[in-house]
């Protein structure tokens, strides 16, 4: 099947209590009225913008709660799109929403097998509770996934271990504390950082996860933390760190994953649309959905390489 014919849906996941600098709760909005939906459909997909998920603080207890329930909420939303075989563009948020979105799609993958996951990122995000030292539920989603932490981010369709430590990839960490490292190491996860990444070349390093969670997994997708890039080329958001992966090296990598059969969907989270004076990081991130989810050729050539982009 021509992958461009499936249905694409843009997912809105409305969060950043989860963070520090909480403005990424608006980025998905932002973009929206920015144009996404329309760069996609002028790059060849089906696009359908109407699932949105946002947390609500005010019917939850505190912090934790407030994610939890959004990422029980967002769950349930991404289920029957995935079921349904569409691709997905889940637009965070803070990027403890991909607790949802992957919990999500794993559950719908789970009778045909396990999901692959490449995780792409300046920080590890694999703190539990009672390692973090912020508290930010930001910094904990991948332990999460991988079965660590509380139940009420674990335990999402009453099963826990989303991801297998084998089936993760994370590309570009250069900042994160000894206990998320201590924990990622005893599992075995993979993890390319960032000296590497300089070393090797970006695309190398997708290249070869790529090729793993396509051979081993049912199906894969793409977690894209905007602070995974360098700051230069995506400013605004809530935690960068210097030294980053170039816009130009992940649109080439992502280019061209829309037409494996298994790849599930894009996830871009914490982009911060209340720091974007003149919308570069916005064309960035509108540059990397083009690249992962629309047609080779042109049309995500042109967006890549939008002057000042
Ligand atoms: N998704 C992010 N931006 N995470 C940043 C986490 C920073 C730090 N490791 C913390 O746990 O607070």
């Amino acid at each position: 099947m021509d992958q461009a014919r499936k249905p694409l849906h843009i997912v809105s996941a409305a969060v950043g209590e989860g963070a520090g600098d909480s403005g990424c709760k608006y980025a998905a909005s932002a973009l929206l009225a920015s144009g996404m939906a329309q760069a996609l459909a002028d790059a060849g997909r089906e696009v359908h913008a109407g699932t949105a998920v946002a947390s609500d603080p005010l019917q939850a207890s505190d912090r934790m709660d407030t994610i939890a329930r959004f990422n029980h909420a967002l769950a349930e939303a991404v289920l029957p799109l995935a079921r349904g075989g569409a691709q997905l563009l889940v637009l965070g948020g803070d990027h403890s929403c991909a607790i949802g979105s992957w919990s999500g799609m794993a559950q719908a993958l789970r009778p045909q097998g396990p999901l692959g996951l490449i995780w792409i990122d300046a920080h590890l995000d694999a703190h539990t509770p009672d390692s973090s030292e912020s508290n930010a539920p930001h910094g904990m989603p991948l332990a999460a996934l991988l079965g660590h932490g509380c139940a009420a981010f674990t335990q999402l369709f009453g099963w826990s271990g989303k991801i297998r430590p084998e089936h993760l990839f994370i590309i570009g960490a250069r900042s994160y504390e000894s206990a998320e490292r201590i924990l990622l190491d005893s599992l075995g996860v993979r993890v390319f950082f960032m000296e590497e990444v300089a070393r090797e070349g970006f695309e190398s390093c997708f290249a070869q996860a790529r090729e793993k969670v396509g051979a081993e997994c049912a199906g894969w997708g793409v977690s894209m933390d905007i602070d995974g890039l360098d700051p230069l080329d995506a400013p605004a958001t809530g935690t960068p760190v210097a030294h980053g992966i170039s816009l130009a090296e992940a649109t080439a990598a992502l280019r061209g994953c829309r037409d494996d059969p298994r790849f599930m969907g894009l996830e871009i989270v914490e982009y911060n649309p209340l720091h974007d004076f003149g919308g570069k990081t916005a064309r960035a991130v509108r540059a990397l959905a083009v690249a992962g989810l629309g047609q080779d050729g042109p049309a995500a050539g042109a967006a890549a390489a939008t002057p000042g982009a």
